[in-house]
This record gives C-alpha cells, sequence and structure tokens, in this order.
C-alpha cells in the first residue's frame, strides 16, 4: 500500500509525516517506521508522525514514532512540523492555533505572525516517581544529584516534559564524547523508560549551548522537549533564568518557563523540505 508523505524538519530534527485523519489507527507499523527513518534505505528521519482524529475537545492527536520504533509520548521540533503540516493539509480553512491531543497531554502550537511556531509545552514534571527514576525517592525532585556513567560521576538534574530528561551541566559541550556516553545515559538502570540525555554549557543566564542523545533516535541536531527540560533544569539548579535562547547543532530555540501559568512555552521554526510516497 502506497503511504504519501511529507518531509518536514524543525532545526534538522526531521521527520516523515503522514495524514492519518481518516483512520484511528497509524497507517505505518513501528516496522515499517525503521525503514523509513533509515537514510540509506529508506526516505530518513529522525520519526514518524501521524495527524490522527482529535479526541474529546482536540482538533487532532499526534503520534509518533521514533527512528528505532519505539513510541515516546512527545517530541517538540515535531509539534511544530505537525502544525505547519495541518496549515498545509487545511488550506484556506486552515487555523493559526490547534489542540493537539498526545501521549503529554494536550500541547498548543500557534503559529506566529513571522511564521515561527510557538507551542504551550505543558507543565514540566520534576518528581523523580514522574521522570520516572530511581536516582531519588519518588516524590523528590532530581537536582544535581550523582550518576555514574562510563566510570565517572556526574551531576544530573532530571526533568519530563511528557518524555524523560537527564541534563548534565558542563564546561564545555564540544568535548562530551556524545556517541560514546549517550547509549549508556540512555539504558541506565535509574531510568526505566530509558531517557533522553543533554549536556549543556551555560553562556549566560539568558543563554545555553546544548548537545543532545536522544532515547530512542541517537544523537538528533535538536529537540525540543530536550530544550525545554533543559531551560527548567537551569532554573531549578540556579544556572540560568526563567527565559532563555538554547543553541542547538541545528539552531536556535527560544524557551520560557512562564512564571504566570509555570507552563513551558517553545517558540522555533517548522520546514517543509518534500513531499513523496513510499
Ligand atoms: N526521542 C524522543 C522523542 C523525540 C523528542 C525530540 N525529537 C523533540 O524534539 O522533543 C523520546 O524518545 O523521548
Amino acid at each position: 500500500m502506497a503511504i504519501e508523505f511529507t518531509k518536514y524538519q524543525g532545526l534538522g530534527n526531521d521527520f516523515i509525516l503522514v495524514d492519518n485523519r481518516s483512520n484511528p489507527e497509524p497507517v505505518v507499523t513501528p516496522e515499517q517506521a525503521v525503514k523509513m527513518c533509515d537514510r540509506h534505505f529508506g526516505i530518513g528521519a529522525d520519526g514518524v508522525i501521524f495527524a490522527l482524529p482529535g479526541e474529546n475537545v482536540s482538533d487532532y492527536t499526534m503520534r509518533i514514532f521514533n527512528s528505532d520504533g519505539s513510541e515516546p509520548e512527545m517530541c517538540g521540533n515535531g509539534i511544530r512540523c505537525l502544525a505547519a503540516f495541518l496549515v498545509d493539509l487545511e488550506g484556506d480553512n486552515s487555523k493559526s492555533k490547534y489542540h493537539i491531543n498526545t501521549l503529554a497531554g494536550e500541547i498548543i502550537p500557534e503559529i506566529m505572525p513571522d511564521g515561527q511556531i510557538k507551542v504551550d509545552m505543558g507543565f514540566p514534571r520534576l518528581l523523580a516517581g514522574e521522570i520516572p527514576t530511581t536516582l531519588a525517592p519518588k516524590d523528590e525532585k532530581v537536582v544535581n544529584r550523582p550518576l555514574e556513567v562510563a566510570g565517572k560521576s556526574w551531576d544530573v538534574t532530571c526533568v519530563s516534559m511528557g518524555n524523560p530528561h537527564c541534563i548534565t551541566f558542563v564546561d564545555d559541550v564540544a568535548a562530551i564524547e556524545l556517541e560514546k556516553i549517550g547509549p549508556q545515559f540512555e539504558t541506565h538502570s535509574a531510568f526505566p523508560q530509558k531517557t533522553n540525555t543533554e549536556f549543556i554549557q551555560v553562556v549566560s543566564s539568558d543563554y545555553v549551548k546544548m548537545r543532545v542523545w536522544e532515547r530512542g533516535a541517537g544523537i538528533t541536531l535538536a529537540c525540543g522537549t530536550g530544550a525545554c527540560a533543559t531551560l527548567v533544569a537551569g532554573v531549578l539548579a540556579g544556572k540560568c533564568g526563567r527565559k532563555a535562547t538554547v543553541e542547538l547543532p541545528g539552531g536556535c530555540l527560544q524557551i520560557e518557563w512562564s512564571e504566570v501559568d509555570q507552563k513551558v512555552y517553545m517558540t522555533g521554526p517548522a520546514q517543509k523540505v518534500f513531499a513523496g510516497n513510499i
């Protein structure tokens, strides 16, 4: 069965988007998603994202398969790409704000006048039991706690944006051997659902540099939920303010942890690359 798709990217974190509005179940299996994401034998992407019918009061439902076939709760760059995709699909009937149902709760992307997309990413989850991690009692936060990885003790801060993130502040992100230690963080026994792993270099209280090893995807050029988790971790660890630019290898995101509603807001681009079928 031919599958029509449109390729989008958000700061180089790239996705295959599928119009799944006529079916409550994804029309692609996780195994097929792995093949589609292969950068030599397939289309090539960090994941496959489905625009499914909405539930309750939401306009649509988003589901995503990572390039290893696993299904995460949410994807920040991905939901900006989904919003751009929906505008394309809906044409003249398109809206500027969508209520999207996800496994991380309701997420609300808004297309701004300058074409950037601002996303209400909801509330961060801060307790060990919500990450989830065994690094602290389940009703405590995990801020600058030691974690033994690759024969070294790292001070980590854990935050969930619906998906788990383990954040480590370092003096020089370029010096981190991500391909060597990323997998050891991702699959560490302290993370029952595995984890995304971010290394952060604080340039100033409103500018940080980040590199990421993603759960189920490996090194990516950007991670939206990771950038949100990073800002929250920076506030908890006293390293940055509640609004900052997060510089990723693929470009910059503007992140704010609102003091008004305690939600996290992410603003960044999403670009269509090409359409096709497979
Ligand atoms: N690999 C991530 C999902 C994609 C998140 C990332 N691409 C983002 O932009 O948030 C996970 O398993 O939680």
